[in-house]
């Protein structure tokens, strides 16, 4: 048997990050803005604050201004949705990162709501989990545009595949099997009442970890030649996939590091130029 082809998601950020780069310096020259992403964090998860500080480096890195609200991790729903409907209303922001988790006290859908619908380069509000849905033009949740931009890259059309989407957190697995729904995928989500995940899994065509357990799916359910993506984040970079195993019966896998997360952190660089030419009137 061999072994799958790596799903080499360094290479394609790196792509897309630097053609942002270019917009990103063009839409500075021709405005005199350059276009900034608030990002917001609540608390001091350290997971969570080396994520914000890789999206500040890159988007310095690409000549995108970032501007870092730290809140405690006391803040309230109402102080949060506060500040973030502030950044909305400031013509100088173009883009709001409210890094997740924030914390089981407060209000999620009413953060994430509190963002205007056009500075959501990070696709959390339900206006853009609608526009996602429908397939339309608008801002998607990053690591599902990434995963999609992912499958592209390596001739995976989810038309007519059976997916299935391990996972159903509202920033990841929700919307990523919207995506492949979107992309005529023939959808099956799995969580944590799911009776029988192998069986499931073993059906698929395409299979997107997206649970947060480490090493849960295993080569052995694994239906040979499938296309595998592991969007896990655990500790000690651990994706949700039994990488050893899985390799030997996938076409093609996402490795963690170096799948979906560096892809996730080009899709969000990627719409905040975007926002910002739109915002800026370009
Ligand atoms: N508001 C959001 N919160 C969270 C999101 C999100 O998209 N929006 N995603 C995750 C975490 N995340 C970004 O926030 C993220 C995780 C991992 C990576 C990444 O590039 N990982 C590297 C390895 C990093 C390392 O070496 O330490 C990789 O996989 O190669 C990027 C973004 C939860 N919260």
């Amino acid at each position: 048997m061999t072994q799958a082809r790596l799903m080499d998601g360094t290479a394609l950020a790196r792509r897309i990050v630097e053609e942002t780069a270019k917009k990103a310096a063009d839409l500075t020259e021709r405005t005199g803005s350059a276009p900034c992403l608030a990002t917001v964090l609540v608390g001091e998860d350290p997971a969570s604050v080396t994520y914000v500080r890789m999206k500040q480096n890159r988007c310095r890195k690409a000549g995108i201004e970032s501007r870092h609200v730290a809140l405690p991790a006391a803040t309230t729903t109402t102080e949060l949705v506060g500040t973030l409907r502030e950044l909305s209303a400031n013509p100088t922001v173009h883009g709001i990162l409210l890094q997740h988790p924030m914390g089981d006290h407060i209000d999620e859908r009413a953060a994430f709501e509190a963002i205007a619908p056009e500075k959501d380069v990070d696709g959390v509000t339900f206006a853009s989990f609608a526009t996602m849905s429908f397939g339309l033009p608008g801002f998607v949740s990053c690591t599902p545009g990434g995963i999609l931009r992912l499958l592209d890259e390596y001739d995976v059309d989810p038309a007519g595949k059976r997916a299935v989407v391990v996972g159903r957190s509202a920033i990841l697995g929700k919307p990523v099997g919207m995506l492949l729904l979107a992309r005529d995928a023939t959808v099956t989500y799995c969580h944590s009442r799911t009776r029988d995940l192998p069986a499931a899994v073993r059906e698929a065509d395409i299979v997107v970890a997206a649970v947060g357990r480490p090493r849960l799916i295993r080569g052995q359910d694994i239906k040979p030649g499938a296309v595998v993506i592991d969007a896990g984040y655990n500790p000690g970079n651990v994706g949700d996939v039994d990488f050893d195993s899985a390799v030997e019966r996938a076409s093609l896998i996402t490795p963690v590091p170096g799948g979906v997360g560096p892809m996730t952190i080009a899709t969000l660089l990627e719409q905040t130029v975007a926002a910002a030419a739109r915002q800026l009137g370009v």
